[in-house]
């Protein structure tokens, strides 16, 4: 039975139990749960608190888990990033008052906030600065306010937290992060098991971000339309009984889906439908 683990609380916790049913997982009824058996898949899900993921899968005793990059190079663990899930996107940044800093070189001698001390340190160290590193929970943007640091370094999704503390980022972008699925370093990557759950993963996030595009069109007009629609591998093509046109089917970025129906339109393809995809195995 594969053994995972799922972020019990907080931005990761939604969205992950969302992807996970969309694969075709059972996922627990009530957020007090800490474990559940998934017999038919064969699969028992671990609730841990998002910080820990990496760590219990570095120990070996869990197979994957589902965390944020940020908490995976924060955690220092020995776990590896298998599969980017898309979600929790956010940045990671110093941020202080303005005119206090302008890039890394300035902390020199100044004092950070932060719940990520494993990042900030090692970027600190990366970057020959010499700063001390407070260790906060959570809320840092207050601890300038309250003279605990002068600068803090946190995670910065829309930047509504900074507006409100009257705080600006400054410096280069520390990383990007976003909820990813992890492995212990090393651990067995042809693990038929976990493969088929990655491919299930995927399969949920190609069906998020593509549309099925079915139309028809001239012959004459085949190689232009197929420019504008080169799907994943290479569009279907059949004949239609009316002679001289064809019928394409071809998967397509959803985002571009419009666009991509008015430049057909525009070519003389006809009968232009999109629909959603539920599922899918590439
Ligand atoms: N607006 C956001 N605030 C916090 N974390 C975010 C946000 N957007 C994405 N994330 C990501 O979520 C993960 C943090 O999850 P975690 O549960 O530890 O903190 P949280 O969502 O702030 O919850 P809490 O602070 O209530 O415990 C990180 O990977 C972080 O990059
Ligand atoms: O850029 P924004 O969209 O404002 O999002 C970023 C904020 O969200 C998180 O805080 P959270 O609400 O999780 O509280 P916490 O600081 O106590 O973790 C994070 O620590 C930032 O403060
Ligand atoms: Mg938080």
């Amino acid at each position: 039975m594969l053994r995972i683990a799922v972020p019990n609380k907080g931005s990761l916790s939604g969205p992950a139990a969302e992807m996970l049913h969309e694969a075709g997982y059972q996922q627990r009824r009530e957020s007090k749960e800490l474990r559940i058996v998934d017999p038919e898949n064969e699969v028992e899900f671990f609730y841990l608190r998002p910080r820990d993921i990496a760590i219990y899968v570095s120990s070996g005793r869990l197979d994957i888990g589902i965390t944020g990059r940020d908490l995976l190079i924060d955690s220092g663990a020995d776990a590896e990033e298998i599969l980017p899930l898309g979600f929790a996107r956010s940045t990671f940044r110093f941020a202080a008052k303005p005119g206090t800093a302008d890039g890394i070189e300035d902390l020199k001698g100044k004092t950070v906030a932060t719940s990520y001390e494993g990042i900030v340190a090692g970027h600190l160290a990366d970057n020959g600065v010499d700063a001390s590193v407070v260790h906060l929970d959570g809320a840092v943007e207050t601890a300038i306010e309250l003279g605990v640091a002068e600068v803090i370094a946190d995670v910065v999704e829309t930047g509504t937290s900074l507006r409100n503390a009257g705080l600006e980022v400054f410096g280069e972008p520390i990383m990007k992060s976003e909820a990813i699925v992890v492995r212990r370093t090393g651990a067995d990557a042809e693990e038929p098991k976990v493969q088929q759950f990655l491919r299930r993963l995927q399969g949920v996030l190609v069906a998020r971000t593509y549309v099925m595009m079915d139309y028809d069109c001239r012959v004459e007009q085949l190689e232009k339309a197929v420019a504008l629609t080169p799907g994943l591998e290479s569009p279907t093509v059949s004949p239609l009984h009316n002679e001289g046109w064809v019928a394409v089917r071809a998967m397509v970025p959803a985002k571009e889906a419009q666009r991509i129906m008015d430049d057909l339109y525009e070519i003389g393809a006809r009968a232009i439908l999109t629909t959603a995809i539920h599922a899918c195995r590439l």
